[in-house]
């Protein structure tokens, strides 16, 4: 199937390039960018050996005409305008937040213009959402932190009291995009962690909190602190929840490791091992591990994903699959690097 990378020179699209070269349904026919439009690909992505002598071509250019799907990874504010170029047959997933927020309201409160609209929210994960997203045109792929708040969390909800949720979530530098900013310079970033957003005003929150609200038809909140780590890639979320019942870690493990057993990118770890970031890059994975804290009967998850991976490109990837009637698993890899 003929297959469009819109603002291909970002990170999120240099990944959905790299997995898309092997992809046994989908090619890479056309390549956006934006300020590097004319350059080769190879000139912004090294290691993308696979397309060496194509160029990007500025959006303008992209004949939309005969594509079956269109992968648009642009800052937040910017796919509506290319969505109105597309014909409403063919498949779009947009890696940005532009159509995750069902609220008006919300999308004012936590970005900045006009709110663009809803598409079929792509988690495949969340129960009943894979069918939805399955026979879905537009679908909106979540965000990174987002999906692996939901993703831990989603097993909890009949055992938490979902007023009560607190995140605490570490990221990679690539999750800050490719543009350059002093506060994400090696020497400003190396050797050092730092919070950021801090105080609630993440823009994943409503995001998380619509997704677990609906799920659970209960009203979720979450306190949710990002923190910028030195390393490129990975995120490590760390939740915790006040429990309602009297419940142990092997009960809860056993019952994460139930609600996940049909899963294939969700891996619920055997009790004593611990989510590693490093174990999911370029991996499409989410690990898991949870345990009961008696002393304050709290649960504590940990959550670790790839940011580029199961976080942005490889969950697109994963949508656009359903979307296409091919093997949810297509072109995607469970292994990640390691160290
Ligand atoms: N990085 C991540 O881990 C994740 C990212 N996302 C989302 O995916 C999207 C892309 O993110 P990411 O790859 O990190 O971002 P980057 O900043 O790395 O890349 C942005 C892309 O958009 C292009 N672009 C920049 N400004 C404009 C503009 N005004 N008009 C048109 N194109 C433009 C850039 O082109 P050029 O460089 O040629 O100027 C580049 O191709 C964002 O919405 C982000 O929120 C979602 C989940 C995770
Ligand atoms: C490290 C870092 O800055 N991360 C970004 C994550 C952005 C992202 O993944 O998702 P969206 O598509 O929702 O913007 C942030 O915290 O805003």
């Amino acid at each position: 199937m003929k297959t469009v990378v819109i603002g291909a020179s970002g990170y999120a699209g240099g990944e959905l390039l790299r997995l898309l070269a092997t992809h046994p349904h989908l090619l890479v026919t056309q390549v956006s960018a934006h300020s590097n439009a004319g350059e080769l690909i190879t000139s912004v992505h090294p290691h993308l050996n696979t397309y060496q002598n194509q160029k990007f071509v500025a959006i303008e250019e992209v004949n939309f005409d005969q594509v079956d799907v269109v992968f648009i990874a642009l800052p937040h504010g910017q796919s509506a305008s290319v969505v109105r170029n597309i014909p409403s047959h063919t498949k779009v997933i947009d890696l940005g937040a532009d159509f995750r927020l069902n609220d008006s309201a919300q999308w004012d409160k936590y970005y900045d213009g006009e709110h663009a609209g809803v598409w079929t929210y792509g988690l495949p994960e969340i129960p009943g959402q894979r069918e939805k997203i399955s026979k879905s045109v537009q679908v909106s792929n979540p965000g990174c932190y987002a999906t692996s708040i939901i993703t831990g969390l989603l097993p909890a909800l009949d055992f938490i009291d979902v007023s009560d949720v607190v995140v605490v979530a570490a990221s990679g530098t690539t999750g800050a995009g490719r543009s350059a900013k002093i506060n994400l310079i090696a020497s400003e970033v190396m050797g050092s962690l730092t919070s950021y957003k801090f105080g609630g005003i993440h823009q994943h929150t409503p995001e998380v909190e619509q997704a677990l609200s609906n799920a659970s038809g209960k009203d979720l909140k979450i306190s949710f602190t990002p923190i910028l780590a030195p390393i490129p890639r990975g995120i490590l979320s760390t939740i915790t929840a006040r429990l309602t019942s009297t419940i142990s870690t092997e009960e809860v493990n056993a019952s994460y490791a139930k609600f996940y057993e049909d899963e294939y990118f969700v891996d619920v770890l055997p009790l004593g091992q611990m989510p590693k970031t490093g174990s999911l890059t370029g991996s499409n994975k989410v690990q898991i591990q949870v345990a009961v804290d008696e002393h304050v009967q709290r649960l504590v998850i940990s959550v670790a994903l790839d940011n580029l991976g199961k976080g942005a490109a490889s969950q697109a990837i994963q949508n656009a699959n359903l979307m296409c009637g091919f093997h949810e698993g297509s072109g995607l890899s469970t292994d990640g690097l390691g160290t």
